[in-house]
């Protein structure tokens, strides 16, 4: 079979906060994210699954390339097989990628919701017919009638979420959490992107709306553009994702094909078997322990002190390993362990 097209590969994300060390002048430096590596090929949705503060927002921000500003990032990121920088990145998030935000606060509240979900669109087209112009822009897009379908597939789109025609007359103070929710989701859709990096998009939407979106992300999908999709809920990610990228404490430990998750035996990761156990149809066997705190983080293998495999080696360097068509680090899978 051929392989997909790649849209976007991340090779050895590092990011790191600056931060003030304890009674001193002196600044240190505090990763969070070390030597991530997630791929999206063409028609794929990749679930990147890990619990809170394992680094998910903070990954679809430096795709977005919107890190605070005392973040560093380091590492590559190649979209569409072009490695992208900062202003590459700013480029393609106006046009090629776009962001279902996990927090509601990225809603402009000075503006009404309906001239936010067509003003993305806007900017967006602005970029394709050249922004400086505005007048053959007008003639090439053909102004009105472009209008009044936009206006039909915001109807639409608004419509399909459960929200009626006068939302978009509301300003993001009326509306209740999840409806914003779904103005964030539909926006992303509305703008027809290539790429959609959706940061826990179902929060706060009842079952039929969760599972609408997820459908509607199949949709995008199956037209040959690409997801990433940002879960703590390995159970929706396991139903419509075709990949697993499991993060644990700023890194991944494994990337696996949903089918892998239909046998115990096929995981590699003793923390991928661990949340897989903890499944409502496999008993919620939950796992003791918490994830490390970032400024915590033991050499080594992150999952180390709660792994019951563990061994000296452990807390050495782990290189990635390639098992069984998928990823994994863990020192069960290199050689002479
Ligand atoms: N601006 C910041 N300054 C310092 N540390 C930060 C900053 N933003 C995030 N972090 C740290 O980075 C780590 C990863 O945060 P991130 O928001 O990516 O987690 P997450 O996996 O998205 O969690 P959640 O599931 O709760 O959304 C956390 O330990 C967090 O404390
Ligand atoms: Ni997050």
């Amino acid at each position: 079979m051929e392989e997909k097209k790649e849209l976007l590969r991340i090779e050895h994300l590092t990011v790191s906060f600056a931060q003030y060390e304890k009674r001193s002048a002196k600044q240190g430096e505090l990763p969070v994210i070390r030597d991530l590596n997630v791929t999206v090929r063409e028609g794929e949705i990749v679930a990147v699954v890990g619990s809170s503060g394992s680094g998910k927002s903070l990954l679809a921000h430096a795709i977005m390339g919107i890190l605070p500003a005392n973040a560093a990032a380091s590492g590559s990121i190649f979209y569409r097989g072009s490695a992208c920088g900062e202003a590459e990145l700013k480029a393609l998030r106006g046009r090629e990628i776009a962001l279902v935000p996990q927090s509601v606060n990225y809603l402009d509240p000075l503006m009404k919701v309906g001239r936010q979900i067509i003003g993305e669109t806007k900017k967006r087209q602005k970029l394709f017919c050249g922004a400086d112009q505005g007048k053959r822009q007008k003639l090439f897009c053909g102004a009105d009638r472009e209008k009044r379908q936009e206006e039909a597939r915001m109807r639409e789109l608004l419509a399909r979420y459960g929200l009626a025609d006068e939302v978009a007359d509301l300003y993001p103070f009326e509306l209740s959490g999840g409806m914003a929710r779904r103005v964030l989701l539909l926006t992303a859709l509305m703008w027809q992107p290539r790429l959609i990096i959706a940061d826990e998009p179902t929060p706060g939407m009842d079952l039929a709306l969760a599972k609408q979106a997820m459908q509607d992300f199949r949709t995008f999908a199956d037209d040959g553009n690409g997801v990433l999709l940002i879960t703590h809920d390995l159970e929706l990610a396991l139903e419509v994702a075709d990949r697993i990228v499991v993060f644990y404490a700023g890194t991944t430990v494994e990337e696996a094909k949903v089918t892998d998750f239909a046998d115990e035996t096929l995981l590699r990761h003793p923390y991928t078997r661990a949340l897989y156990e903890a499944l409502p149809g496999r008993g919620f066997a939950a796992l003791p322990g918490t994830q490390p705190y970032v400024k915590d983080l033991p050499a080594g293998c992150p999952f180390a002190p709660r792994c019951a495999d563990r061994r000296e080696a452990c807390d050495g360097e782990i290189p990635v390993a390639c098992v069984r068509g998928g990823r994994v680090r863990c020192i069960l899978y290199t050689e002479n362990s």
